[in-house]
């Protein structure tokens, strides 16, 4: 059952169900609007090795960030291009790791789904990837997985970049995701790489 804008906000009231910060004015009659924050993540290696550490580095912007899609080739000169003519913080191309500003809590009774909204997907922006699903009991920021699919395309910070469904369970999980032994993603403060790695030394 997808919770309606007053199942939320009772929700909220009751302290049960937490997003910080909150602006009344980002629900709609079902869903809640999230904000892009202003880190982004953007792996170092040449490939995945799924079963090691993954390097990357972590950026932080100012204004804006310029989203450039897959094996754009980009060269310093044309970095340089697009700093200039479009006044962007930082150019990168590919998939590059964001998070909402929104910290969330959910009770162990209640999943959501991360969705991209509309607006960003007429310009062929996703905001995730395979991954859309919230645990129950997860309690952190949201990892977001962002690749422009046709132009480059400017993205700012603070702006509504995706939306929260919420479901409420048949009944409530016993073991919530922040309980749950070896949950890799428990209360992220800000944009988190992906952790695949430790699944190869969970003791089975
Ligand atoms: N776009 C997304 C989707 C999910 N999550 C968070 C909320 C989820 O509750 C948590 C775990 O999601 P998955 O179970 O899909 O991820 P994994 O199975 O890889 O992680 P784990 O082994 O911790 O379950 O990650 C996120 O930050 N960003
Ligand atoms: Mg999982």
């Amino acid at each position: 059952m997808i919770l309606s804008d007053k199942d939320i906000l009772k929700l909220i009231d009751e302290n049960k169900l937490i997003i910080e910060p909150f602006n009344r004015e980002f629900l709609g009659p079902s869903s809640y609007d999230v904000t892009l924050g202003d880190e982004f993540i953007i792996y170092d290696d040449e490939v995945y090795d799924l079963s090691k550490e993954l390097n990357y580095k972590r950026i932080k912007i100012k204004n804006s960030i310029l989203v450039c899609p897959l094996n754009y080739n980009l060269t310093e000169e044309k970095i340089n291009y697009f700093k200039e003519k479009y006044k962007v913080d930082y150019v990168v191309e590919g998939g590059v790791l964001g998070t909402t500003n929104e910290y969330i809590e959910l009770p162990k009774d209640i999943t959501s789904f991360y969705q991209g909204r509309s607006s960003l997907g007429r310009v062929f922006l996703t905001s995730h990837q395979t991954a859309g699903f919230i645990d129950a009991g997860f309690k952190g920021k949201i990892t977001l997985e962002i690749v422009a699919h046709d132009k480059p395309v400017i993205l700012y910070p603070n702006m509504r970049i995706g939306q929260l469904i919420f479901f409420k369970l048949h009944s409530p999980a016993e073991v919530g995701y922040c309980e749950k032994k070896n949950s890799k993603y428990a209360y992220q403060k800000s944009v988190m790489p992906s952790l695949i790695y430790n699944d190869f030394s969970v003791k089975k």
